[in-house]
């Protein structure tokens, strides 16, 4: 028994219903468990070859328990206590919900904040082991963090190269620096699985097992799920999941996750990548928009164009069948889950008719950004300035001379039937961590679905579906000078708090370009916050 299960209501139990049978009979589960790359279509067979292999990811990973746990023992006699993970993306998602679901301590630094960057950086180096880890080895961010741990370890008179574990595809540029810097160790991941699929491969289980958690446990949880989901059964739950979350009709595209009763802890971030890269492109997608519990707009007044999805714990009472609206229930055990999402996600891709194995629009922003930092790195004029906060943005929100004027502005831009409204802060995601209060307000106040990302973490996963996805959104971008001094990253000629503006402004130019409307709104001083807040929440009773 694997202890997963799915249930459907309303569109979405239709959905199961209509896709189902012809999925058993055109044998998609057992088909993606051979590793078939021809499920997604011709143009997406030479990606699908080389990122199938997280369905035989138990015995991939076999080793990876008594490495990592040897490793753990070493550095604990040496009083190495504290593990930080810099990655992005798929390389710090899965360990950070593992750690959290287990209870047990990872620093995650998937952010370019210099504040939150400084106090990673100051908080008990010497008991510190830093994992970088970046599938590629070119991750700028990782890059910089890893610098920012290696230069501040030798400050502090700590040997770094004794405290930095790579994880990395063999090959990579990462690699071949962690044998020439001689670092501490070198787990080389499997080329064959994708980073948003990696969370039970090297990526997920080397920061989650040295921070203490039952790595083990996790493969046997998803080995045991993955033969109930490799087979060409009717009450597969992966491929009741993947018809619910492709195939209702029209395309319930705005993916509500809800943790209602679930052990596991932050799941919803994690599936948040997995879906929204994998299925955001060509028009098309699942929009994830994780709430923060049941109460939520979203989940208590869903929009027309909603699924809701709750996370649910064993022993919850399987929804009944019927009824309006569109609702799925899963539960299971954590390496379970991951399996069942990334089977249902496959399954989703192939109703989509889109190749869920590649992100063809990250790489416009990476690029944006690299222009920006061997340039200026801003260089748009505001449109206008109110106190403490600069204005920019696209001719939708060209004529506001204040603050409340601007964010009227985009928001009378947000389509009623389909639209929804996307918050990105490039931020402190700690110390500034009340501002994802306003998701709720927003979400209240235009009636419609809204997203919160911390920047620059949310391109490595909404970002592909913001630019790739239908054109329905709308977009909401803050930044702000530090709140202390600026870090310099050794080696370059940027800060992070130069890279964060960069990253912003190259997201805020693609987005321009694709026609999306976007406001950007600059704190000249980061305790403008609070006004930001109130001028979000509609503090002065107004509603559209
Ligand atoms: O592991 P890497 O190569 O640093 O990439 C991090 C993330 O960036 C992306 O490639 C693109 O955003 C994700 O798919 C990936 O998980």
């Amino acid at each position: 028994m694997s202890g997963l299960s799915v249930t459907a209501t309303g569109d979405a139990a239709r959905a199961v219903s209509a896709h189902v049978p012809s999925l058993v009979a055109d044998r998609v589960a057992s088909r993606v468990a051979a590793q078939e790359p021809d499920l997604w279509g011709p143009a997406a067979a030479e990606e699908a070859g080389k990122r199938l292999g997280w369905v035989d990811v138990a015995s991939r990973s076999a080793d990876l328990p008594g490495r990592v746990a040897s490793l753990r023992e070493e550095l604990a006699a040496e009083g190495v206590d504290r593990v930080v993970l810099c990655g992005m993306g798929g390389s710090s998602l899965a360990p950070e919900v593992i750690t959290a679901t287990a209870g047990v301590p990872l620093v995650v630094l998937d952010g370019t904040d210099p504040g939150q960057v400084r106090r990673a950086l100051t908080e008990g180096l010497e008991r510190t082991v830093v994992v970088v880890s970046s599938k590629s080895g070119g991750t700028v961010e990782t890059d910089s963090q890893r610098r920012a741990f290696v230069e501040a370890m030798t400050a502090a008179g700590v040997d770094a190269a004794r405290r930095v574990v790579v994880v990395t595809d063999p090959g990579s540029p990462f690699a071949q620096m962690a044998r020439d810097e001689g670092y501490r160790a070198l787990f080389e991941a499997d080329p064959d699985v994708g980073g948003r699929y990696s969370a039970l491969t090297a990526f997920g289980l080397v920061p989650a097992g040295l921070a203490g958690a039952d790595v083990q446990q996790l493969l046997d949880e998803a080995a045991e799920a993955l033969e109930v989901l490799a087979a060409d059964d009717e009450g597969n739950p992966g491929l009741q999941l993947g018809a619910a979350l492709g195939g209702t009709d029209p395309l319930r595209d705005k993916l509500v996750l809800v943790e209602d009763g679930t052990p596991l802890s932050g799941f919803g971030a994690w599936a948040e990548q997995l879906v929204a890269e994998s299925t955001g492109k060509e028009g098309t997608g699942l929009l994830p928009v994780v709430v923060a519990g049941t109460g939520s707009p979203e989940v208590a007044s869903p929009t027309s164009d909603a699924l809701v999805v709750r996370l649910v714990g064993d022993d919850e009472e399987p929804a009944d069948g019927g009824g309006a609206g569109a609702e799925v229930r899963t539960s299971g055990s954590l390496g379970g889950q991951m399996a069942l999402w990334e089977t249902a996600v496959a399954v989703a891709g192939r109703l989509l008719g889109i190749n869920p194995f590649d992100q063809p629009d990250v790489e416009s922003a990476k690029q944006a950004t690299r222009e920006l930092l061997e340039g200026s790195p801003e260089t748009e004029e505001a449109l206008a300035v109110d106190g403490d906060v600069e204005i920019r943005g696209t001719s939708e929100v060209a004529g506001a001379a204040t603050l409340e004027e601007a964010v009227d502005a985009l928001l009378a831009q947000v389509d009623g039937d389909r639209g929804y409204l996307a918050v990105m802060a490039y931020l402190d995601r700690e110390a500034d961590a009340d501002l994802e209060g306003v998701r709720e307000d927003l979400a209240a106040r235009t009636g419609r679905p809204v997203t919160f990302g911390w920047g620059p973490r949310f391109l490595h996963s909404t970002g592909q579906y913001h630019k790739g996805g239908p054109a329905t959104g709308v977009y909401l971008q803050v930044t702000s000078e530090p709140a202390g001094e600026d870090l310099p990253i050794s080696g370059r000629p940027f800060t992070f708090g130069g890279l964060q503006r960069a990253q912003a402004a190259g997201d805020a130019a693609v987005l321009a370009d694709h026609g999306r409307p976007v406001l950007r709104l600059h704190l000249t001083d980061r305790s403008a916050l609070g006004r930001l807040r109130a001028a979000l929440a509609g503090a002065d009773g107004r509603t559209r």
